[in-house]
C-alpha cells in the first residue's frame, strides 16, 4: 500500500507509529478527521499477519469512527489504534502505559477506549499516563465496560429496521438469527427474550452458545449454517465481512442488523442486500451506543443522558431510510450521506473566527 495515496483518496490527518522497546509496543494510532472534535474511537490488539494488514485495519476503522461519531450525533471526530500482539499472550502493564504516554503526546486530538482485544482493565492502565482515554472503570467516575450499551443501542436499532421491514416494531414471536454470542450479543439476547423474540445463536466458542441455550432457550446452529436458517432478522454481531460474495445468496432473512463493524465485504454488497429486498441496518449506525456511553465521559459521565441518547439509534436508523428514499439510494449510501452532510455543515458552521472557541469537551473533569 502506498500511504500517502491512501490517505489523501479518504482525506486522513494523521497516521501515528509507536513503538517502545521495553515494553515490546508496536501500535498504529490513526486520525481520520476532527472537523467535529477529537477524535474518538477505540484500542484494537490483534495478531496481524503483516504490518501492511495493521496499517490497514487502524485506516479502515478509523475512518470508520468518523462516520459512526458524526452519525451519532456526537462532537467527535474518528480515529483508531492498532496493538500489533496477542491480547492472551502479550500484554502488560508496561505496555499500555506506554501507549498511554503517547496517546498524551497528541494532546487531546485522539481519545481511546475499548475495542476488540481490549478491556476496562486495559483502560484502567492507559488511564495512568493519560487522561485522553474512556472507558475506564466506574471507580474513576466513567462508564465502564461498553458492551451492554452497545447491545442495547442494537436492540433499538433493530427494532427501528423490523418497523421499517415489517410496518411494527415489535420483536415478540420474531425469528433473530444471531452469529457470534458474545459480550455484546449475550446482552442483546436478554433484550430479545424479555421482549418474546425466538432466538436461534451460533458462536465457535461452545460455552457461548451452551449459556445462550440455558438462560434464554436459544437454538443453536452450526457455525457454518447460520446464513441459511430461515429467519425475520439475521445479526451479525462476530466478525466483519460477512456479507459477501458466498453468503448473501443464502440468506433467508427480510433484516440484516447487528453489532459487527464493517459487515459488507465490499459497498457493492449492501446495493445486492437492497436489490434482495433485505432491510440492512447500517452497522456504524446501529451499533453506537458503545462509543455514545463513552464519549459522555468526557462532559462528566451521567447514564441516564447517555442511555437517551442510545434510545435515539432507533430514530438515527428511521432517519437512514428517510435519506434512502429521498434519494433513491440504498441503506449502506444513505448512512454515509448523513453523516457526511453533518461533517460539511458543521465545518461551514463552525468556519468563521472565534477569539475564544468553546471547547465542547471537558478534559478537566476527568
Ligand atoms: N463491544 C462493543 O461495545 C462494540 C461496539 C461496536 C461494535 N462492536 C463489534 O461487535 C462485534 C462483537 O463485539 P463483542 O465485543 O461482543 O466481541 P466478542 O469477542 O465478545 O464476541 C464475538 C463473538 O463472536 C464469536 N465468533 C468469532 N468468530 C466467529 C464465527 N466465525 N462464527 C461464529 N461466532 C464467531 C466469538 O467466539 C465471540 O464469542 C465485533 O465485530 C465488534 O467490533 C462491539
Ligand atoms: C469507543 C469504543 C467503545 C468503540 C467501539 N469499539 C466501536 O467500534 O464502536
Amino acid at each position: 500500500m502506498i500511504i500517502f495515496d491512501y490517505m489523501e483518496k479518504y482525506d486522513y490527518e494523521q497516521l501515528v507509529f509507536c513503538h517502545d522497546e521495553t515494553s515490546g509496543l508496536k501500535a498504529i494510532i490513526c486520525i481520520h478527521d476532527t472537523t467535529l472534535g477529537p477524535a474518538l474511537g477505540g484500542t484494537r490488539m490483534w495478531t496481524y499477519d503483516s504490518e501492511a494488514d495493521a496499517i490497514e485495519d487502524a485506516l479502515r476503522l478509523g475512518r470508520g469512527m468518523t462516520y459512526k461519531n458524526a452519525a451519532a450525533g456526537l462532537n467527535l471526530g474518528g480515529g483508531k489504534t492498532v496493538v500489533i500482539g496477542d491480547p492472551k499472550k502479550d500484554k502488560s502493564e508496561e505496555l499500555f502505559r506506554s501507549l498511554g504516554r503517547f496517546i498524551q503526546g497528541l494532546n487531546g486530538r485522539y481519545i481511546t477506549a475499548e475495542d476488540v482485544g481490549t478491556t476496562v482493565e486495559d483502560m484502567d492502565i492507559i488511564h495512568e499516563e493519560t487522561r485522553f482515554v474512556t472507558g475506564v472503570s466506574p471507580a474513576f467516575g466513567s462508564s465502564g465496560n461498553p458492551s451492554p450499551v452497545t447491545a442495547y443501542g442494537v436492540y433499538r436499532g433493530m427494532k427501528a429496521a423490523a418497523k421499517v421491514a415489517f410496518g411494527d416494531d415489535s420483536l415478540k414471536n420474531r425469528v433473530i438469527a444471531i452469529q457470534g454470542v458474545g459480550h455484546v450479543a449475550y446482552s442483546l439476547c436478554k433484550h430479545l427474550h424479555d421482549e418474546g423474540a425466538k432466538i436461534i445463536v451460533t458462536d465457535i466458542n461452545k460455552e457461548n452458545v451452551d449459556c445462550a441455550v440455558q438462560e434464554f432457550g436459544a437454538e443453536a446452529v452450526h457455525p457454518e449454517e447460520i446464513y441459511d436458517v430461515e429467519c425475520d432478522i439475521f445479526s451479525p454481531c462476530a466478525l466483519g465481512a460477512i456479507i459477501n460474495d458466498e453468503t448473501i445468496n443464502r440468506l433467508k432473512c427480510k433484516v440484516v442488523a447487528g453489532s459487527a463493524n464493517n459487515q459488507l465485504k465490499e459497498e457493492r454488497h449492501g446495493d445486492l442486500l437492497e436489490e434482495k429486498g433485505i432491510v440492512y441496518a447500517p452497522d456504524y449506525v446501529i451499533n453506537a451506543g458503545g462509543v455514545i456511553n463513552v464519549a459522555d465521559e468526557l462532559l462528566g459521565y451521567n447514564r441516564e443522558r447517555a442511555m437517551k441518547k442510545v434510545e435515539g439509534i432507533y430514530g438515527n436508523i428511521l432517519k437512514v431510510f428517510e435519506i434512502a428514499k429521498r434519494d433513491g439510494i440504498p441503506s449502506y449510501l444513505a448512512a454515509d450521506r448523513m453523516a457526511e452532510e453533518r461533517i460539511e455543515k458543521i465545518r461551514k458552521t463552525r468556519s468563521n473566527f472565534l477569539q475564544n472557541e468553546r471547547s465542547l469537551i471537558n478534559f478537566n473533569l476527568k
